[in-house]
């Protein structure tokens, strides 16, 4: 496994009945999820159905193209933005991601792109959400007055689902190349359906290797799924109503940027299955380790006894010595010969020990290397692990229905009715 889960001080609730009961009840939530045909993302890393269809749809884009800019927001986003950020070597085209309305980056874009060598990729689930239709509106305009409409048309691949929502109806009527969104996935558990995948695949990114990935995760790991999901409950039943994640890695900060709609959205919620009130969710924080030692850490260790920590550390990393300048000084000595994956991996120990110290229950997750199988490891492992936490907590982690009155009143203030 290149992801290991390390309880550290927590490593004597293994042998807590409780806990065993809860992880047994966890597998076998697991199992009911994916089982369940109502819920799709379980069933993605085992075809590679929707990296062929990205692939055939790119064979048809004009030559030449050097950029694909996303539009597209939350789920629709957040994917494909975390694996881009981390495998930025990998990439032959750029891939420019919009997924804001803030006028201020639209022009910064619309300066920057050549209509003629970009490829727009709408990106919606329901086809109807504001930010990545007025986004639309506005490069379709900017493409159509410099190309033409015909040459506009080329350079545009609609992802929405299969049949609904008046962006399919829009890409059948002006017969626009289309990958679809399985409606049994859900926007925030979409990265390995055409939404992160023609993405990624079009920009030169191996997709097939995080499917590989999350296959594994699949077969081999579920155990850590779960055991992440019944510590996630359990704290949050202790009053730990905070997660926060500490990230020691540069590379894998969107990968928390992802998690957090995953956590959000999947477990805030007012009722549960039943239909009772409950009020129910932790809040996520994330935090970049080594970073935010220095402006969060004061507040973790001191502060209020309401948060659960998981901490992310890559082991193998690319190693850059600290070079024995000014080794004669004494202040500086101690360096003499160090690396900075040393010194990272000291200060994430340091941290870790310290929180320890205090009792602050803390869990490590150790990634033994960064590639794109380990990202598709982490990508399934905490689909999974959310989905069965949702399990536990008697809601159902698959809507989100309070994101939608701030949608409405938005759309209400612009003259929709
Ligand atoms: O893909 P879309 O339908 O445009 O949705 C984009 C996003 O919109 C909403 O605000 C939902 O809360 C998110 O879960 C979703 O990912």
């Amino acid at each position: 496994m290149k992801i290991k889960l390390n309880l550290r001080k927590l490593e004597h609730f293994k042998n807590d009945k409780n806990f065993i009961e809860l992880f047994n009840k966890g597998i076998d939530f697991a199992e009911e999820i994916e089982k369940d045909s109502s819920i799709g993302f379980t069933e993605l890393p085992d075809t590679d159905i929707y990296v062929e269809k990205a692939k055939a749809v790119a064979e048809k884009l004009p030559e030449g193209i050097d950029t694909l800019l996303v539009l597209g927001i939350g789920g629709s986003a957040l994917g494909a933005k975390m694996v881009r950020d981390c495998f930025k070597e990998f990439l032959n085209k750029e891939l420019i991601i919009l997924d804001n309305v803030d006028p201020f980056t639209i022009h910064e874009i619309a300066k920057k792109i050549n209509p003629e060598k970009t490829v727009i990729n709408v990106i919606s689930k329901s086809g109807s959400t504001v930010e990545p239709i007025s986004q639309f509106k506005f490069f379709y305009n900017l493409f159509e007055v410099e190309l033409g409409k015909e040459e506009t048309l080329k350079r545009i691949v609609i992802t929405t689902d299969l049949v609904k929502g008046n962006l399919r109806k829009l890409a059948d009527e002006l017969n626009l190349l289309s990958l679809e969104v399985p409606e049994n996935v859900g926007g925030r558990f979409s990265v390995l359906t055409p939404v992160g995948i023609f993405p990624l695949e079009f920009c030169g990114i191996d997709t097939k290797l995080l499917l590989k990935g999350a296959q594994n995760l699949k077969k081999n790991g579920k155990e850590i799924a779960v055991t992440g999901a019944v510590l996630d409950y359990l704290f949050y039943n202790k009053g730990k109503n905070i997660k926060v994640l500490f990230i020691y890695s540069d590379r894998l900060y969107r990968f928390g940027e992802w998690y957090l709609q995953l956590f959000a959205e999947s477990l805030g919620k007012r009722v549960d299955r039943d239909g009772n009130k409950v009020k129910i969710g932790a809040t996520g924080v994330l935090a970049k380790g080594v970073t935010d030692q220095h402006s969060q850490v004061q507040l973790y260790k001191e502060g209020p006894d309401d948060k659960f920590f998981a901490f992310f550390k890559v082991n193998k990393k690319v190693d850059v010595l600290i070079p024995e300048s000014f080794g004669e000084f004494e202040g500086f000595s101690y360096l003499n010969g160090k690396t900075f994956s040393q010194l990272m991996d000291a200060e994430c120990e340091g941290t870790m020990q310290a929180l320890e110290n205090e009792e602050k229950p803390l869990i490590l997750y150790e990634i033994e290397e960064i590639d794109l199988e380990a990202m598709g490891k982490l990508i399934y492992l905490f689909e999974l692990q959310t989905a069965v936490c949702g399990y536990f907590y008697n809601i159902n982690p698959f809507d989100q229905p309070g994101v939608e009155e701030g949608k409405i009143i938005a759309k209400k203030l612009l003259g929709y009715n």
